[in-house]
C-alpha cells in the first residue's frame, strides 16, 4: 500500500475534528475525499503534510511513517499560498528551489508549464496583478513543478472559467495517466465522479462511507428512471405508489430492486408526450446528500 492512514485522531479543545480515521490508497490511484464544510478534510491534509500533529494514529508511505524529506509531495491548497509581490517566474523558481529543484531546471519547467497553461503573456507580472483564475494556475504549477509522486489537490477547479477548468482537468487526467498517487478534495461531485474510482466521505470528523464508487453505487439497491415528458404522468405514478420528483423537464423516478423499469414503461407507454427515458444509478451527489445530510 503506497499511502495509508491508521487510526488518526485530532481534537481542538473539546472538539474532535478527526476521529479514528483509516484510509488506504494504492500507488497510482486517486482518492476523492468528500465532506461538508467542517467535516475534517483540511485538518486531515494538514496532518498528512505535518503542518499540525495528530493526537494519535499513523500516516504511512510504503509502510513507513511518511516523511517530506523522503517523498516529493505536491500540494494545491484551497486558499492561495503565493507571494503577491513576486513576479510569476521568480515565484515558481523560488518555490521549486524549496523543493530541491536546481535553478536552471526550475526555470525551464516553469516556462514549459506557463506555456502549456497559456500563461506566457503574464510571466513578468506580479502575482497580485493576476486574476483569481490565473493565480490558481500559478498555484497548480507550483504544486507540480518538482514532479511529485504524491499529490494533494484541494478544490483545484474553484474560481475557474469553463475553458481554464477544462485546461486544468486535462492536467489532472495526465497525472492520472502517469500513475501519480493523488488525494482529490472537492465539493464538485461531477469532477469527483469523473476522476475518482475510490472515495471517502467524512462527516463530523468520522468516515461515513468509503470504497470503490462503482461498487458503492451497485450496492445501493435502487436506480432512477429519468423521464422527459410534456404529459402529466403524476396520475400513473401516484396511483402505483412510485417515489418520484418533478423537475423542469419531467420526472426522476426512484426504482427499487423489485420495481422493474419495464413494468413502469408498460404503465406509461400509452401516454403521448414522453420524449426521452434514461435509467441510471444514483449519482455521487445523491449518495453524498444521503450520507452527510442532517
Ligand atoms: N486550528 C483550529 N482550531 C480550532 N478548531 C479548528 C481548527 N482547525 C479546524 N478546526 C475545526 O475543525 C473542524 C474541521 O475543520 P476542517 O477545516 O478540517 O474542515 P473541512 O472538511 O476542510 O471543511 P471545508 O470544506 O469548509 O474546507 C471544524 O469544525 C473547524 O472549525
Amino acid at each position: 500500500m503506497a499511502f495509508e492512514i491508521q487510526g488518526l485522531n485530532k481534537s481542538f479543545g473539546n472538539y474532535q475534528a478527526v476521529s479514528n480515521l483509516n484510509i488506504k490508497l494504492e500507488e497510482g490511484n486517486i482518492l476523492g475525499m468528500l465532506g461538508r464544510n467542517g467535516a475534517g478534510k483540511t485538518t486531515t491534509i494538514r496532518m498528512i503534510l505535518d503542518i499540525i500533529k495528530p493526537d494519535s494514529g499513523s500516516i504511512l508511505w510504503n509502510g513507513r511513517p511518511l516523511s517530506k524529506k523522503e517523498l516529493l509531495i505536491g500540494y494545491l491548497p484551497e486558499e492561495r499560498g503565493l507571494y503577491p509581490k513576486m513576479n510569476v517566474v521568480e515565484q515558481l523558481v523560488f518555490l521549486a528551489r524549496l523543493e530541491g529543484v536546481p535553478s536552471k531546471i526550475a526555470k525551464r519547467q516553469a516556462l514549459n508549464w506557463l506555456e502549456r497553461l497559456e500563461m506566457t503573456p503574464y510571466i513578468k507580472k506580479k502575482t497580485e496583478e493576476l486574476s483569481k483564475g490565473n493565480q490558481q494556475k500559478v498555484q497548480l504549477i507550483s504544486c507540480l513543478i518538482h514532479d511529485p509522486d504524491f499529490i494533494i489537490l484541494d478544490e483545484p477547479f474553484s474560481g475557474l472559467d469553463p475553458v481554464n477548468a477544462e485546461m486544468l482537468k486535462d492536467v489532472v487526467k495526465d497525472l492520472i495517466k502517469k500513475r501519480k498517487t493523488i488525494i482529490f478534495c472537492s465539493h464538485q461531485m461531477d469532477s469527483v465522479e469523473t476522476f475518482c474510482e475510490e472515495i471517502c466521505i467524512m462527516k463530523n470528523g468520522i468516515k461515513v462511507l468509503s470504497g470503490s464508487l462503482s461498487e458503492i453505487k451497485k450496492s445501493y439497491g435502487y436506480r432512477y428512471l429519468d423521464v422527459q415528458s410534456d404529459t402529466d404522468l403524476e396520475p400513473v405514478l401516484a396511483q402505483k405508489d412510485y417515489i418520484y420528483k418533478r423537475n423542469n423537464r419531467g420526472y426522476s423516478i426512484k426504482l427499487t430492486k423489485d420495481q422493474a423499469p419495464l413494468k413502469l414503461l408498460q404503465e406509461i407507454e400509452q401516454l403521448y408526450g414522453v420524449r426521452s427515458l434514461s435509467l441510471r444509478e444514483p449519482s455521487l451527489h445523491q449518495i453524498f446528500i444521503e450520507k452527510t445530510g442532517a
